[in-house]
């Protein structure tokens, strides 16, 4: 799959739009080019004695009429370019999002969220700017001064007069070519620290909560300085090359001017043109200098915008790692086992494996309960089932197939998967149960908030499942989180449901109750529990122990308290907790 970049798509579907405006900024810059061949006019009548008042009448009329043509169809031209630029940003951000939802898991463990908001604020309206302001000047300034050099031949006005006025001005584009780059590398400088920021703001924001606990605003303040500070040092360098470029580009526009003034001022006195062509040179001069000064600002945003724009095409050029085979069928979790053979995994750029020669054979209808110690590949196990990171061919199969040639969509609709830290969005307590199921009838977001025992809390608050969470809404504490993530698996009723430590925050009651509603509604299908306590798994079918990405050891709960190991260890130091805790 070849990527198309972000103007290929939006060139296809607006073309025409462009081709309009560039149309009307030309008709409007040809009419504009007459201005000065009619005051000229009107001022040779004026001097030779022979204007009358109806010649006054014409050449008035005249004037309004170029001026409001030029108003009209540039503006309108304007307001065509103005539009197609908010439809990129529109259309850019949609596939931008798109694309985004498809990138891995690993892709954003390595590429923080403030990149990915820089990309999707800062490069899509930089390039916006160029392509929409840039266009429009681009187009009004070339045809301004095609028509304004095609009419100061057509006149009177002697070439060696123009050259010479001129001269100063065909200097402007050899400044841009020199210093264009330079500003190009001192902007994508500022663009780095301001990315650079952005990430630190997004990720010092989010711990906010450990930064006021641990009471070290002034560490983060200062280290967020710092990169404050950076963005500055890179902005002032970009605004003194900035400033340099935009100073020079007016004083040559004077240069000409003063040549034009002085040599056509000379010419007019000897008698070689008449007033009326030194009129409408220096107007003509005068002109010059708008499209050119524009010219050297929309060189300057393209610049600019040109290292956004390669970020965007490199962006949409990103494949995601996790792809759907040709050949891909959907997968039938009710009925197909789960059958794990020799897995070994490791994660891309990790020095060692995170799972070892893992053997399992997970029964539709079981409950496989998983213990180990933090890191021990708990987690890892469970992501190759959602194909959150690929396993090696032939390491797992569904059925008969490999889970590499199943496809996602079925997958990820037959696995309920509960992380620890289940995020909730900014919405209703509603929409976030309901997250999985949209068109899900408040009767059933009602029987899957009482399996995650959060039912009577949600109907305590006055507005109850319309309850907002988050920035413009309430706050939930760490158990109540994360029984509403629980509901939000309930309510997909998988044919796999994934427990990933998703009781670990709530009380020992609240989870025997829990796991005890686990064992009810779940009979039949298939049920996997991660979980650091014993009591929250000793009901499997199956209970593995994980050390080091390896399985230690495998049994039911009995059978593994009754061997030496891990299993009987953790267990004898979790009891002698709960019995020293109940006083016994
Ligand atoms: N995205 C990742 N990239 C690289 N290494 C990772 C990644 N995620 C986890 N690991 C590593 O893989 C190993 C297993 O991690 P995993 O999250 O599976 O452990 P876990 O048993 O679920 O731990 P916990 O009980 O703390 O949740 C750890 O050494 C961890 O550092």
């Amino acid at each position: 799959m070849k990527s198309e970049g972000v103007l290929k798509p939006y060139f296809k579907q607006t073309w025409h739009i462009y081709l309009a405006s560039v149309t009307l900024h030309a008709a409007a810059s040809i009419i504009f080019a007459y201005f000065p061949k009619v005051l000229g006019d009107f001022t040779d009548k004026l001097k030779s004695g022979v204007l009358g008042s109806h010649d006054v009448v014409h050449y008035s009329v005249l004037l309004v009429l170029i001026g409001a043509g030029y108003a009209l169809l540039g503006g309108y031209g304007q307001y065509l370019v103005m539009y197609v630029g908010r439809l990129f940003e529109y259309m850019t951000r949609r596939r931008l999002f798109t694309h985004f939802s498809h990138l891995s898991e690993h892709y954003y463990s390595k590429n923080g969220v403030g990149k990915m908001l820089n990309y999707f604020m800062n490069d899509v309206t930089g390039v916006r700017e160029s392509i929409s302001m840039g266009i429009n000047q681009t187009a009004m300034a070339s045809m301004l001064l095609f028509s304004c050099v095609g009419a100061m031949i057509l006149s009177d006005i002697p070439l060696y007069l123009i050259a010479a006025s001129v001269g100063p001005l065909i200097l402007i584009p050899w400044i841009v070519i020199k210093i264009g780059p330079i500003i190009r590398q001192r902007s994508r400088k500022v663009q780095e620290s301001l990315g650079t920021m952005t990430e630190s703001a997004e990720e010092q924001f989010g711990g906010i909560r450990v930064t006021k606990k641990f009471a070290v605003e002034p560490i983060m303040i200062k280290r967020f300085g710092a990169y404050v500070d950076q963005i500055k040092t890179n902005q002032l360098s970009l605004v003194r090359i900035s400033s340099l470029f935009q100073a020079i580009v007016p004083f040559l526009g004077n240069l000409s001017l003063i040549v034009s003034l002085a040599y056509g001022g000379y010419l007019t006195i000897k008698g070689e043109i008449t007033l009326g062509n030194f009129v409408a040179l220096t107007l003509y001069v005068r002109m010059l200098m708008n499209p050119l000064q524009q010219i050297g600002n929309v060189i300057n945003t393209v610049q600019r915008s040109r290292a956004s724009l390669q970020r965007l095409n490199e962006l949409m050029a990103v494949q995601p790692d996790i792809v759907e085979a040709d050949n891909a069928a959907a997968a039938n979790l009710a009925k197909s086992p789960i059958c794990i053979s020799d897995l070994t995994f490791t994660y891309p750029d990790a020095p060692q494996p995170a799972l070892r020669h893992i053997d399992l054979v997970i029964q539709p209808g079981m409950t496989l309960g998983i213990v180990g110690r933090t890191g021990s590949g708990k987690t890892t196990l469970v992501k190759q089932l959602l194909r959150v990171y690929d396993p090696p061919a032939d390491a797992i199969h569904i059925g008969a197939a490999d889970i590499r040639e199943v496809t996602l969509e079925s997958l990820r609709n037959q696995i309920a998967y509960v992380p620890q830290d289940g995020f909730l969005f900014s919405t209703s307590i509603r929409e976030n149960i309901a997250f999985a199921r949209r068109q899900a009838r408040q009767s059933d977001v009602d029987s899957a908030a009482k399996q995650a025992r959060i039912y009577d809390n949600i109907s305590e608050f006055p507005e109850g499942f319309e309850t907002k969470l988050g920035e413009r809404g309430i706050t939930l504490s760490g158990g109540q989180r994360q029984r509403t993530s629980l509901a939000r698996g309930f309510i997909m009723q998988a044919p796999l449901m994934i427990l990933d430590d998703s009781v670990s925050a709530v009380d020992a009651v609240t989870e025997s109750e829990i796991v005890h509603t686990i064992q009810q509604e779940r009979q039949g299908k298939t049920t996997i529990i991660i979980a650091h306590r014993i009591s929250a798994l000793k009901h499997a079918d199956l209970i593995i122990v994980l050390n080091e990405g390896e399985i230690v050891q495998r049994g039911k709960h009995e059978e593994l308290l009754a061997e030496p190991g891990p299993y009987a260890e953790l267990h004898a130091i979790q009891e002698e907790g709960s019995q020293y805790a109940s006083g016994h």
